[in-house]
């Protein structure tokens, strides 16, 4: 359920008709619904009820500030993994103390930001990371909150550039030697050990993958435990998946209540895990719903081979699909067309084969029309670039019958900005 629906005939992003929001801003832009992602961040913060919890938002998903800004007013914490991220959620009026920082390749001024402004807590993913940590809060003459990512070789069953959880992934620490670096932290002098973390990938649509993960994580937990390592939160990182075509994933309920009874299971008859606080990170699943791109058709080009439509929007605004196959539902914005039902390949101006929104799209259009690629609100203009010299896209926040730009496009002027001449 989502705030996109059509209205005679026309699509509306919540109260107001997509279509007048173009004639005002322009094609192609962004539009976001904000009560859809404050919906999808409560269904997350809901399900726990009274249990303790921090949902850290994952900023890469979306981080336009405005979003940051909404998310942190309902109480949110963020998953960050760069020095933009943390000034952008500084930027947006985000807590420091509900801040994780992940990430395989923490700089030395990054944790050093970090450490000055206080962050809830590192996600460690490398061995030497700990040493640098180490050093820098010595340096600063404070002591660090840290837990490690371990990689638990757990297969997510997603597509394979995202997911992260098997062994031969760059991320997190190998899971039979987090024992060893849980040991050497807990002696270092400016280290304070507090939790565990892993994320396993992304677009997960199955509760099991998460479980198994789980499982290897609270057996690691007790054999801390039995040295005299008590940790004080479980970070079960991000990854639970939304639909873009017929995907069915679980709902942050019915994951959020699998992982609690699996945590009730493992301790049954103490209270203990009740004491775990448990950290999440989702980013797609609060934000990939909430978003559309909308696009313009500039011509038709049926050949004997492929009927192209080709649009105003391309590969370097919304990369899913040519990065991963990903399929991303196109309609049209206003459903009346004296246009025939055709099958098109929806692609952009940008000179790459690979450029392309979606393909076999049976779709009644013509030039001028305006299509809206749904599902683009979580890695849509984050993952945006400026290749071919093409400007970012304005990115709007409808809000019942009120409109924000929270984005303005950028100008010609921009894309050499900080560019120089030689004398
Ligand atoms: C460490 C970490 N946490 C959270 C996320 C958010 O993932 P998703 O958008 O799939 O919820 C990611 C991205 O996959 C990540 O790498
Ligand atoms: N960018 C990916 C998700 C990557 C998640 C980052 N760890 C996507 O669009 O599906």
């Amino acid at each position: 359920m989502d705030h996109f629906n059509y209205r005679n005939g026309e699509l509306f992003a919540e109260d107001i008709a997509v279509q007048d929001i173009v004639y005002k801003y322009g094609s192609p832009c962004y539009i976001y619904s904000r009560a859809t992602l404050e919906r999808h961040w409560k269904a997350f913060d809901q399900a726990f009820g009274e249990h303790a919890h921090l949902i850290c938002y994952a900023v890469k998903a979306n981080s336009n500030i405005a979003i940051l800004n909404l998310l942190a007013r309902l109480g949110s914490g963020f998953d960050i993994v760069s020095l933009g991220e943390l000034e952008r959620v500084l930027k947006a009026g985000g807590d420091p103390k509900k801040i994780v920082f992940s990430g395989v390749g923490k700089r030395e001024d990054e944790i050093l930001a970090a450490l000055k402004i206080g962050i809830r807590c590192f996600n460690i993913e490398v061995s030497g990371e700990l040493d640098r940590i180490n050093l820098l809060a010595g340096q600063l003459g404070v002591i660090a909150p840290v837990s490690f990512r371990v990689n638990p070789d757990v297969d997510a069953k997603t597509h394979p550039y995202i997911s992260t959880g098997l062994k031969e992934n760059k991320f997190g620490i190998d899971i039979q030697q987090a024992l060893t670096e849980y040991r050497r932290a807990a002696a270092m002098p400016y280290i304070n050990v507090i939790g565990i973390d892993c994320h396993i990938g992304s677009q997960l649509t199955e509760t099991r993958p998460f479980l198994d993960a789980l499982d290897k994580i609270l057996d690691l937990v007790a054999t801390l435990k039995a040295e005299g390592i008590n940790l004080h939160h479980l970070d079960l990182g991000g990854g639970l998946g939304i639909c873009y075509k017929d995907e069915q994933p679980p709902e942050p309920a019915e994951y959020i209540q699998a992982v609690l009874a699996r945590l009730g299971k493992t301790c049954p008859e103490s209270a203990e895990w009740t004491g775990f606080e448990i950290l999440l990170e989702p980013g797609r699943a609060i934000v990939g719903n909430a978003g559309i791109l909308v696009t313009q058709v500039e011509y038709l080009k049926p050949t004997a081979h492929k009927n192209f439509a080709i649009v105003d929007a391309a590969m370097n605004d919304l990369v899913r699909p040519s990065l991963y196959s990903a399929w991303q539902n196109i309609i049209p914005v206003n459903l009346q067309s004296n246009a025939e039902e055709t099958t098109w390949d929806i692609v952009g101006p940008v000179c790459e084969t690979g450029d392309f929104l979606g393909k076999d799209r049976p779709l009644k259009i013509a030039p001028g029309d305006l299509l809206a690629i749904r599902s683009s609100g979580a890695y849509g203009f984050t993952m945006s670039s400026n290749y071919n010299s093409r400007p970012r896209l304005t990115e709007l926040m409808v809000d019942g019958s009120s409109l924000h730009l929270i984005r303005e496009r950028e100008t010609i002027a921009q894309l050499w900005a900080g560019e120089h001449l030689l004398p």
